[in-house]
């Protein structure tokens, strides 16, 4: 990787000084290549620091990491996403817009949609029509709030601003409320950090002129999914002087428009904002022909370059009778590449871990998993990082336990922890050891109990509990006891991850940080990768298959049915799937769908790919 001759245009961005800079980058093409090489050029320039952005905790790890052991990458640089940085601004300053504990984060959307029916509850006018609702309808309105109030944080509006603009004013009591039960909880939501941190720089303008003598430069890469509460952050800190701004991005992967992000903020704002000095990059490095040429025909003119690919690969789209028969087809193949060992196309032996197969939702993997476990074919989903999905129920009471344990005020899961364990009538966790049998959940509230806030004692605590549960004959479901060691396992390598990066250890950082997906061990795991395609961002496969693209799969039914914006995004969407294969590229598509309310549907071929011949 090191030993890569970066070309001419890759070198100029490398050796870019002082001053605005937009990189404009087709897929494949080097960005985060270069992106790190200019950092690493910027550390050694320096004395000052570096504020680099990623979308991704894992894009950030992977730029430490080809840093490696640079002079000066821990002092001098921080590589995080927007989050984790205002999670560090709060850190430091929040005293300043008055947040005296450091509030906990309700990462979870099913833990905030429990919060807007509490708000719900808590607004007569609107509560009253709430209860004359069906379940699904009760359902759809609680996702409206959530989504009305995220939105609302997102264009950084204040509850003053939306009691001015909206005639709608129980949705801006919904609000209101929605933020006093957080707030009672010492508690925010991910969009909070955000708002919550912009308020702290345009209300001390010196704190924002800090970090601007603290960064000297700043980098933002994936830049086409900024939206208008991290464009404005930046903006706050950088106000109209400061000029070291660095965005890369491609305006052709932007897929999470459902979030607020635009690639507008990156091609029209930020140019006419900074003047920048604008760079294309257009060759693809990474793809074969067929690849190259196939992603051409989803957007076409994206990389202009691939006449000069040397490798052939391939480049395939089947039709099959109905979703079993893709799962097979999709299951021999991958055995027939394994057994075939070597391809010229690709560099060292086929293994399943050079192997992914995408779709667009979840969902369509069901029929191959049953496929990939009667023929042994090894797998793993790849799911976005963020905090640990415990399986066994002992491990769900010990999370509420231990949430309950850095926030005490914490009465969400509190409530939820009593009710999962019958309990009522108890008003802490030390009331609640002196009432319970003896049994592994009163083993693990007093190993909760027994943690001590600086973490020094977590590793040797849990490593006792996993011994004594192994131990424990009184368990005798022996399902559930694999499942309480594998997440007591799971539990252990998060720690273990936050431990290594982290000098000044908490147990109340070492939950914020699982919030924020930091823990999350890097290993590759062992076997073929199973992802949906806004996970696979950034990432690259020797082969790929694509499987599900019938119509109204992907592009998804509800895209077709918006049209516009949303389309433009499903087609984005195909052209980061195509574009994450190096070598071979499957498509499949069934005939017959079983769809989720149990009948037969007859499918047709994918529009994007119909377009394509
Ligand atoms: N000058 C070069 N010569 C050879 N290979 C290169 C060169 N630059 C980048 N590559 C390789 O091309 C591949 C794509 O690079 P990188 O991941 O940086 O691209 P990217 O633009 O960030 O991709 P995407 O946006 O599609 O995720 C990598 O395998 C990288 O090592």
């Amino acid at each position: 990787m090191n030993n890569i001759r970066l070309s001419t245009v890759q070198q100029n961005i490398v050796s870019f000084d002082d001053g605005a800079l937009l990189v404009k980058a087709s897929a494949g093409s080097g960005k985060t290549r270069v992106l790190t090489e200019r950092i690493k050029r910027l550390i050694k320039k320096t004395n000052r620091k570096i504020l680099a952005v990623t979308f991704t905790n894992k894009a950030g790890e992977e730029m430490k990491e080809r840093l490696g052991n640079l002079e000066g990458v821990g002092k001098k640089l921080f590589v995080g996403n927007f989050h984790g940085f205002c999670q560090q601004v709060l850190e430091n300053h929040g005293k300043l817009i008055g947040l005296t504990n450091l509030p906990h984060i309700f990462e979870d959307e099913t833990d905030r949609l429990e919060l807007i029916a509490q708000a719900i509850e808590n607004t007569p006018s609107y509560y009253n029509q709430y209860i004359t609702l069906n379940a699904k309808e009760q359902r759809e309105l609680r996702y409206k709030v959530l989504d009305f109030i995220s939105k609302s944080k997102r264009n950084l509006l204040s509850e003053e601003d939306l009691l001015n603009r909206y005639e709608n004013q129980e949705l801006v009591l919904l609000y209101s409320s929605y933020q006093d039960i957080l707030s009672s909880q010492n508690a925010i939501d991910f969009d909070d950090l955000i708002l919550l941190s912009y308020s702290l720089f345009i209300e001390n303008p010196k704190i924002a002129a800090l970090y601007r003598r603290t960064y000297e430069y700043i980098c933002v890469d994936e830049a086409q999914d900024l939206n208008y509460a991290q464009y404005q952050l930046l903006r706050s800190i950088t106000s109209n002087e400061y000029k070291n701004v660095m965005m890369v991005g491609d305006p052709n992967q932007s897929i999470f428009a459902f979030n607020g992000s635009s690639a507008d903020f990156m091609t029209e704002n930020f140019v006419e904002d900074y003047q920048p000095t604008v760079i294309e990059l257009q060759e693809n490095y990474r793809s074969s022909k067929a690849v190259l040429q196939a992603a051409d025909r989803i957007i076409p003119n994206t990389s202009n370059n691939f006449n000069n690919t040397v490798i052939e690969g391939i480049f395939e789209i089947h039709k099959m009778d109905n979703e079993q028969t893709e799962a097979l087809w999709v299951s021999n193949k991958i055995n027939e590449l394994i057994h075939l060992k070597h391809h010229r196309d690709i560099e060292g032996e086929i293994t399943y871990e050079k192997i992914a197969v995408l779709a667009r939702n979840k969902y369509v993997f069901k029929e191959l998993t049953n496929v990939f476990e009667q023929n042994i074919i090894p797998y793993f989903y790849k799911i976005t990082p963020g905090s640990i999905k415990f399986e066994s129920k002992l491990m769900k009471i010990f999370e509420l336990s231990f949430r309950v344990r850095v926030n005490p005020k914490d009465s969400l899961h509190w409530i939820k922890l009593l009710n999962m364990i019958n309990e009522k009538d108890v008003g802490s966790l030390s009331d609640l050891a002196l009432v319970l049998e003896k049994n592994e959940i009163l083993e693990a509230i007093n190993v909760i109990l027994g943690l001590k806030d600086d973490g020094s004692n977590f590793k040797s605590s849990l490593e006792k509990f996993k011994v004594s549960i192994s131990e424990n004959d009184k368990l005798n479901d022996d399902n559930e006891k694999k499942m309480i060691l594998n997440d007591i396992k799971e539990l252990l390598e998060h720690w273990h991850e936050y431990d290594k990066k982290t000098d000044k250890r908490s147990l109340l950082q070492f939950k914020t940080s699982m919030a924020l997906g930091k823990t999350h061990p890097l290993s590759q795991k062992n076997g073929v990768t199973l992802s949906t395609v806004h996970t696979m961002k950034g990432q690259e496969y020797d082969i790929v298959f694509l499987l599900g693209m019938d119509d109204e799969t992907f592009p998804d039914y509800r895209a077709i049915r918006s049209g516009g914006t949303e389309m433009i995004q499903e087609r984005n969407n195909a052209y980061v799937a195509f574009t994450r294969s190096k070598r071979f590229l499957y498509v499949t598509w069934p005939q017959i769908r079983l769809m989720p309310w149990g009948d037969y549907k007859h499918r047709s071929i994918s529009r994007f790919i119909r377009e394509m011949s």
